[in-house]
This record gives structure tokens, C-alpha cells and sequence, in this order.
């Protein structure tokens, strides 16, 4: 479980996060949407320690990730897997180089236990056939699925995603989504995603954080955000066409 208390971030007088407090649980796709500008990215990168929050907490699963030294933070890291928007993948290397690479950095694991990883997370994501093709060479869909094998090398116990679909088409979209939900539950992850995608909030929404400049606007499922009367995450869930269709056919 990930849990935020309070947390504040500003930049210069600029206030982006305003008193965020909310619960991640383990085994569950956690999804944080609103608007582009109301501090999604912020939010993630405080939350990993890429920003320092000004006040407030982060406690990962009761350890206090705010008051850790460098340390005591690197030793967490171990624990996080991320997946990058883009998939971020090193260009010069191969899938099965790619997936390698976490080990070779951080792992104390002989060659055979890397090969034998390596394999075990590529087989997970279902890539077959492609281990030592380059990133270039294989489809965006595939390349999501390598980031997914790399972020999973290391058994993590966090798994955060930002915009893991974004330059998909809606199929393999959700495919990808369906993905991170099944590894989610199966090694029992507190996965963190952001996204502005609302195929993902209706597929895997399992709990969801909506901020609105800043703010905690609201806070439920995919099942509770059709009956909302919350204002702003109306207008943001019904700005599309399609979706004020279904709402009127409700
Ligand atoms: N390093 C920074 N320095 C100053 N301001 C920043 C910095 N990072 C983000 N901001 C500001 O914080 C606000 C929230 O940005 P953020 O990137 O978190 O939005 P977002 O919800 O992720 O948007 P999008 O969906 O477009 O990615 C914006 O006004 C942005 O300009």
C-alpha cells in the first residue's frame, strides 16, 4: 500500500498540489486522471521522489519515503518498477538487453538467474519469438509490453505507469491495460497509473484519484463515477460525445 498524507508541492508561487491524501491499495489498479495541468505528473514524481514534497507524507507501506536519507531511499527504489510514457526503451539494445538491464544494475543475480528472469518476463508479457530483435523493429504495442517486462524484473513492489497506452490504438490499449491489472493482482503490486485515457478509467478503475488543480476532487471506482455529482469530474468525464451518450442511457 502507498499512502499520501497532506501532501503540498508548490513551485515558486505556483501551488500544484494542495493537501493530497489518499490510499493506494496493494493487488489493485490505481488510476490518477484529471485535466493536462492539474498535476498528475507532479503528483507521480512526488510520490517517487523525483520531486520533494514541501510538507505532507508518502509512507510506502508504513515506511515514511519523506523522512528517508538517500540511503534508506535508494534501498525502496529497489522495490518500485516504472513504466515511462513512450515505453522508454534504450534504442541500442535489444528486448532481451533491455529487460536485462535492471538485473545487471541492481540485482546480485548469476548469469543463469538473469537469463532464467529475462525469460520468465518476457514469457509473463507474452512476447515470443522477439528477444533479440531492437526496439525499432518491433510495434509500439510490443514495445509497451518489453517497458512492462523491465519494470517487473526486479519483483517489484510498486509499480507506477504514466500514460502506459498513450500512442496505442484502442484495442492494444486496453490490451495493455488488461496486462497491468492481471501482473497487478498476480504479484500483488500497488500499481499507480496516470492517465487522461477513459477507456482505462472504465476498464480498470479500480480506485480512482481525481485532481483538479491540485485539489483531491474526488476519490472511488469505475463503477461510482457514472453516479457522481461532483462537478468538475463530470465535465471531465463527459467531455467526450460518446461518453454523454452513455450517460443519457443510463
Ligand atoms: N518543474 C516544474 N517547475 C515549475 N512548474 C512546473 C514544474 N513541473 C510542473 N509544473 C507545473 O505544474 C502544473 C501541473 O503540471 P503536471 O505536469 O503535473 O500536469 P499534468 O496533470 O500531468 O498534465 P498532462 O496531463 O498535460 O501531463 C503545471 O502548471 C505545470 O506547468
Amino acid at each position: 500500500m502507498i499512502e499520501l498524507k497532506e501532501v503540498n508541492k508548490s513551485f515558486s508561487d505556483l501551488k500544484v498540489l494542495d493537501d493530497i491524501s489518499i490510499q493506494f491499495e496493494a493487488g489493485k489498479t490505481n488510476l490518477i486522471i484529471g485535466q493536462s495541468g492539474s498535476g498528475k505528473t507532479v503528483l507521480l514524481k512526488s510520490i517517487i521522489g523525483l520531486h520533494e514534497v514541501d510538507n505532507g507524507h508518502v509512507y510506502y507501506d508504513d515506511r515514511d519515503f519523506t523522512q528517508m536519507n538517500f540511503n534508506e531511499r535508494k534501498l525502496i527504489r529497489k522495490e518500485m518498477g516504472m513504466v515511462f510514457q513512450g515505453g522508454a526503451l534504450f534504442d541500442s539494445l535489444s528486448v532481451e538487453e533491455n529487460v536485462r538491464f535492471p538485473l545487471d544494475m541492481f540485482s546480485e543475480m548469476n548469469e543463469d538467474e538473469k537469463i532464467g528472469r529475462v525469460k520468465f518476463c518476457l514469457d509473463r508479457v507474452d512476447i515470443k519469438k522477439a528477444h533479440k530483435l531492437y526496439p525499432a523493429e518491433i510495434s509500439g504495442g510490443m514495445q509497451k509490453r518489453v517497458a512492462i517486462a523491465r519494470a517487473i524484473a526486479l519483483n517489484p513492489s510498486y509499480l507506477f505507469c504514466d500514460e502506459p497506452n498513450s500512442g496505442l490504438d484502442p484495442v492494444t490499449a486496453i490490451l495493455i491495460d488488461k496486462l497491468i491489472q492481471e501482473i497487478t493482482k498476480e504479484f500483488n503490486m500497488t500499481t499507480i497509473i496516470n492517465t487522461h485515457d477513459m477507456n482505462s478509467v472504465m476498464e480498470i478503475g479500480e480506485k480512482i484519484l481525481f485532481i483538479n488543480k491540485g485539489v483531491k476532487a474526488w476519490e472511488g471506482s469505475s463503477e461510482e463515477i457514472f453516479d457522481t455529482e461532483n462537478q468538475s469530474l463530470n465535465n471531465f468525464v463527459f467531455a467526450s460525445n460518446l461518453f454523454k451518450k452513455i450517460k443519457k442511457e443510463l
